[in-house]
């Protein structure tokens, strides 16, 4: 990944970390998607006092993404303010996968720039995938 568009995703996520509503767990995190355009879209990680009904930034970014019709996702980021960077949960791990345009980078850094990339599928090997669904459709 080119480090000028990295940089670019890196301000965008931090510019939004603020946003994040987090009464509950007060740990907020932001998130940018590059989409396949070109595009940068951003999410934070939003709670509810129903707790499972939060949504994390991984998921706010890539659906905001979604909502204007950008389905390929290229590359994410994600902004922490820990002292290490943060990996994405399991949820975010698969819809990631839904999205990734084939084996896409995920970089998760800190506010002071630690960083750490790994890819989709190293975030989720032998994920689950609309493929399993076609073969069983063919029995
Ligand atoms: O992949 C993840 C994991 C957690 N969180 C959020 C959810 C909650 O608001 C806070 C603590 O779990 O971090 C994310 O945004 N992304
Ligand atoms: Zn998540």
């Amino acid at each position: 990944m080119k480090e000028e568009i990295k940089n670019k995703m890196f301000k965008k996520a931090l510019a939004v970390q603020k946003n994040a509503y987090v009464p509950y767990s007060d740990f907020p995190l932001g998130a940018a998607v590059l989409t396949a355009d070109g595009s940068i879209y951003t999410g934070v990680n939003i709670e509810n006092a129903s707790f499972g009904l939060t949504n994390c930034a991984e998921r706010s970014a890539i659906f905001s993404a979604v909502s204007q019709g950008k389905r390929k996702i290229e590359a994410l980021l994600i902004v922490s303010s820990t002292e290490e960077p943060v990996t994405p949960c399991g949820a975010c791990r698969q819809v990631i996968k839904e999205f990734a345009a084939g084996d896409i980078e995920v970089i998760m850094m800190t506010k002071k720039g630690k960083e750490l990339t790994m890819t989709s599928k190293e975030l989720l090997p032998g994920a689950f995938s609309e493929q399993a669904m076609e073969k069983n459709n063919e029995l």
